[in-house]
């Protein structure tokens, strides 16, 4: 049985119609216009216990409306959701238990309080014992270094530090399911990678994790699987890998050679691939769609112009595949 299930899953917003400045809303007092805004469009999801998914779509998709359905954040207004087996709003509790949710963008440590006090909070509405708490912090500590940030005050929290005590708070309870809605907007490289390092471990050891982000390193080498939501509809659901393997058609071809070759002679010689010159004039890279010529070809026809001391081919990036799929470039099979 999956974890999480949701069936026709439907989420209106209705928004009032209201004129521009204050005449507008005068008037809206008096004859109330609304206009509904279907944010999540009947969608099926189902996700197995230790899954690792990534969520994504453009901006207004409906990706964080999905998050809080599935978290019983807000009530559906079509279609149902399950975790566990269980309803979000009736088992509202037990399913609190289960689930950890992160909103990159939205903090839910109290500003007021040290981090200490707002994870010990956590901890007694949870009623996580003594131990256990302790090992959740240690560990929290190894990879987050969550110990130097713990007498810091929620609102001097910098952002990335603020991103670290949210993923502890998010997981204090020892969720097995859980959500993460952009987890690392704003953070810089260095956290970036230690966050992800984290999900890693999370995902390793069998929690299930949905993963919304517009950094689509976030989701490389983390999720199996990828879903896409546009306009409120999911238009894509299956192995990433797979995707990236049919549908990615940038390679890249980084080439060392013994002699310079004029960019004139290179471009003339490989139509249609776009050629740069990097670092010095021994080395090029020649970016070309592999569906026109094979990085073989590319390599073949290189060594006709002169000896090449060494060659890499860059592997496809995912993020190629879904810019197109944003732009309306490419339709994925469903
Ligand atoms: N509380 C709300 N009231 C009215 N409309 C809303 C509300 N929340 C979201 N929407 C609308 O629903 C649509 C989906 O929003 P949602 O935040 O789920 O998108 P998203 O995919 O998470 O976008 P982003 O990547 O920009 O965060 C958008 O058009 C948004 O304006």
């Amino acid at each position: 049985m999956p974890i999480v299930e949701a069936r026709g899953l439907t989420k209106v917003f209705r928004r009032p119609d209201k004129g521009s400045g204050l005449a507008g809303s005068v008037k809206h007092l008096f004859a109330r216009r609304y206009s509904d805004k279907v944010a999540v469009d009947h969608v099926d999801l189902s996700i197995e216990a230790g899954e690792a998914v990534a969520y994504v779509g453009p901006n207004g998709a409906g990706k964080s409306t999905t998050v809080k359905l599935l978290s019983g954040i807000l009530v559906p207004t079509a279609g149902e959701v399950r975790i566990d087996g269980l309803h979000p709003q009736r088992d509202r509790t037990t399913v609190a238990y289960r689930i950890g949710v992160l909103f990159g963008q939205r903090t839910q440590l109290w500003w007021d309080l040290p981090v200490s006090e707002s994870l010990a909070v956590l901890r007694d509405i949870y009623g996580v014992d003594h131990a256990t708490y302790r090992k959740r912090l240690a560990r929290f500590d190894e990879v987050l270094e969550l110990g130097e940030i713990l007498p810091v005050i929620g609102r001097k929290l910098s952002l990335g530090q603020r991103m670290r005590a949210d993923l502890a708070a998010a997981l204090i309870h020892g969720p097995q399911v859980v959500y993460l809605d952009e987890p690392t907007i704003g953070l810089d490289l260095a956290v970036k990678d230690r966050v992800r390092e984290f999900f890693r471990s999370l995902r390793d050891e069998g929690v299930t994790v949905m993963l919304t982000s517009h950094d689509l390193a976030d989701i490389e080498g983390f999720c199996r699987r990828l879903v896409i939501i546009d306009e409120g509809r999911i238009i894509f659901d299956g192995d990433l890998e797979a995707v990236k393997d049919q549908f990615a058609r940038e390679r890249i071809l980084h080439v060392e050679t013994e002699r310079p070759v004029p960019l004139e002679t290179l471009e003339a010689s490989l139509p249609g691939a776009e050629i740069k010159i990097e670092e010095t004039s021994l080395r090029y890279a020649v970016r070309f769609d592999r569906f026109a010529m094979t990085a073989g070809q590319v390599v073949t026809v290189l060594a006709t112009l002169t000896e090449l001391v060494d060659f890499r081919v860059d592997e496809p990036s995912i993020e190629d595949v879904i810019r197109r799929v944003y732009s309306g470039d490419l339709v994925l099979p469903r």
